[in-house]
């Protein structure tokens, strides 16, 4: 179980320390809308001090903050302007190269992103095509992992719960392609079904909308427990 939390969401005590507390195995900074280099900052000076996998997702030049164990570069593989698959990263790199010379660092990744809820703002913001069917999916996630050599696909229904049936089918297909799950994570199953299908569960609004945070992680990193 990995837990996304949003620069763009205050974060008050209490969850902060559930978070950091539940035993995830990385936290990831990263979000869509509202993000700023302050924003990210802050957070960052949060979670720092607490031991564990920390994951900066990179979404500008502006989310670079030094000392992350991983950054992710997020590919939409399915968006349909070519922007959010090199376009914006073409751009951003030349300003990294500005400061930081010619090379990237070895703990920068690409991950492969396929955008499935159309309601989800980065499915508008990247313009995404959600209705592509299984073997339009089948052959993103290939031509992602295999051909880009991008280590991680990342299925991602951010804000709902997304088709398991879809996911098993996906997995089944492409067994050896390491999945990352997202979306509408809040109970134990999901997160028990999702995993059955993907190598990594991602938590992400519950963080902010639980009543009761601590026995929610709780439910889902036992739910989750490959061990
Ligand atoms: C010294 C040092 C720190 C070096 C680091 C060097 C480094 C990391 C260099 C990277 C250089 C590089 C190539 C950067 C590229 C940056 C860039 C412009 C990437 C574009 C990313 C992209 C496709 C963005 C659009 C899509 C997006 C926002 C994806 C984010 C992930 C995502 C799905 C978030 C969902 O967010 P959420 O808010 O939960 O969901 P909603 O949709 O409901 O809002
Ligand atoms: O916020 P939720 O719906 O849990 O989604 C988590 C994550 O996949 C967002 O990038």
């Amino acid at each position: 179980m990995m837990i996304k939390l949003d620069p763009d969401r205050p974060l008050d005590q209490e969850r902060l320390l559930a978070v950091m507390g539940c035993d995830a195995d990385a936290i990831i900074i990263g979000g869509t809308q509202g993000i700023t280099g302050q924003k990210i900052n802050d957070l960052w000076e949060e979670i720092k001090p607490f031991p564990g996998r920390k994951i900066i997702e990179i979404t500008g030049a502006e989310c670079l903050v030094e000392d992350a164990d991983e950054y992710w570069v997020p590919i939409v593989l399915n968006s349909t302007d070519p922007k959010w698959i090199l376009g914006a990263h073409a751009k951003a790199i030349q300003q990294v190269n500005r400061w930081n010379g010619l090379s990237l660092p070895g703990n920068v990744f690409p991950v492969g992103y396929i955008v499935l809820n159309p309601e989800s703002a980065v499915a508008v913001c990247t313009e995404a095509n959600t209705q592509i069917d299984d073997d339009h999916m089948t052959g993103l996630a290939q031509v992602g992992h295999l051909l880009f050599r991008v280590p991680w696909i990342y299925i991602e229904y951010s804000g709902s719960f997304g088709s398991m049936d879809r996911l098993a089918r996906l997995s089944g297909k492409i067994p050896a392609i390491p999945l990352i799950y997202g979306g509408g994570i809040k109970r134990g199953w999901q997160a028990k079904q999702a995993a059955q299908f993907a190598r990594v569960v991602v938590v992400g609004n519950l963080v902010y909308e639980s009543e009761n945070l601590e026995a929610d992680l709780r439910e889902i990193r036992h739910a989750v427990r490959r061990d």
